[in-house]
């Protein structure tokens, strides 16, 4: 998809391409942050005495550095990428880009990065590093491999607002009874599509199983995946296909504001 051009971008098809695509991103990335262990160092409050910086975690600390350097290099203007830190990213010293509007004018509203960070760190950060406890010689690169696994189930989640107005554009009727109705139940069952969510589910175990192992062991006795399959599947299932849910749901809810 082309987000110069609103028309491909609103394609059901295409959306769907592009959360399959970024499967493969989050498969590799949570795979990457397997290799380190737990280090709840880096997320808790205060632990370390940051200059100018408190009330916040190394991981905090780290994620608004980055933000500050790629907001000034445009990554927010992105319509699919959104802060953690919305209210300190920088202006860029370049010139606006001008996507077009595809989204309704308070998407960026929309933001769910706080609850993602925190089932990020409560729930899979214990499910995909390789031991519990310390490893203070990898405090940074443990914090940028969380970094990247943060920032793909943002991008991914928030997709969901895309969903939503490819849906939305195209049943239109239903979709205004709904929001006008403000049936919250009706709307979820209007974007829900199960076949897709279960083919989902079923390539992750496979991604699982392909990415994380060494091809040349692939045939032979045993080989270790370094994420076990069926974890990605359930991360998917408990926590990235519902909270994308979310999403479509409160980004339909407020879509007559635009009409
Ligand atoms: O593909 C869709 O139609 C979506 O709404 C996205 C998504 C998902 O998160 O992957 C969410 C809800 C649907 O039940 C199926 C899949």
């Amino acid at each position: 998809m082309d987000f110069m051009k609103p028309e491909t971008v609103l394609n059901l098809g295409n959306i769907r391409d592009a959360l399959v695509r970024m499967e493969d991103t989050i498969v590799f990335n949570f795979i990457e942050r397997s290799q380190f262990y737990s280090s709840p160092s880096v997320y808790e409050i205060d632990k370390f005495e940051i200059p100018d910086f408190v009330g916040g975690s190394f991981l905090d600390w780290t994620m608004l550095q980055l933000e500050k350097l790629q907001s000034q290099i445009r990554r927010f203007e992105a319509p699919d990428e959104l802060p953690f830190f919305p209210k300190e990213i920088l202006k860029s010293f370049l010139p606006p880009i001008g996507y077009p509007n595809v989204l309704a004018s308070y998407s960026t509203e929309i933001n769910f990065n706080d609850e993602i960070k925190k089932f990020y760190i409560q729930d899979i950060v214990p499910l995909i590093s390789c031991g519990e406890g310390e490893q203070p010689e990898n405090l940074g690169s443990t914090c940028t491999a969380d970094i990247e696994c943060l920032q793909s189930l943002s991008r991914r989640i928030h997709f969901g607002k895309f969903v939503a107005e490819a849906k939305f554009q195209s049943e239109k009727e239903l979709f205004i009874k709904l929001i006008k109705e403000k049936n919250v139940k009706g709307l979820e069952d209007a974007i829900t599509n199960s076949v897709v969510e279960e083919k989902i589910l079923q390539r992750l175990v496979e991604k699982g199983k392909a990415y994380g192992v060494d091809p040349s062991l692939k045939y032979s006795q045993n080989p270790q995946s370094k994420v076990n399959p069926e974890i990605i599947a359930v991360i998917y299932k408990k926590w990235i296909i519902p909270l994308t849910k979310k999403v479509e749901i409160d980004y339909l809810l407020r879509r007559l504001e635009c009409e």
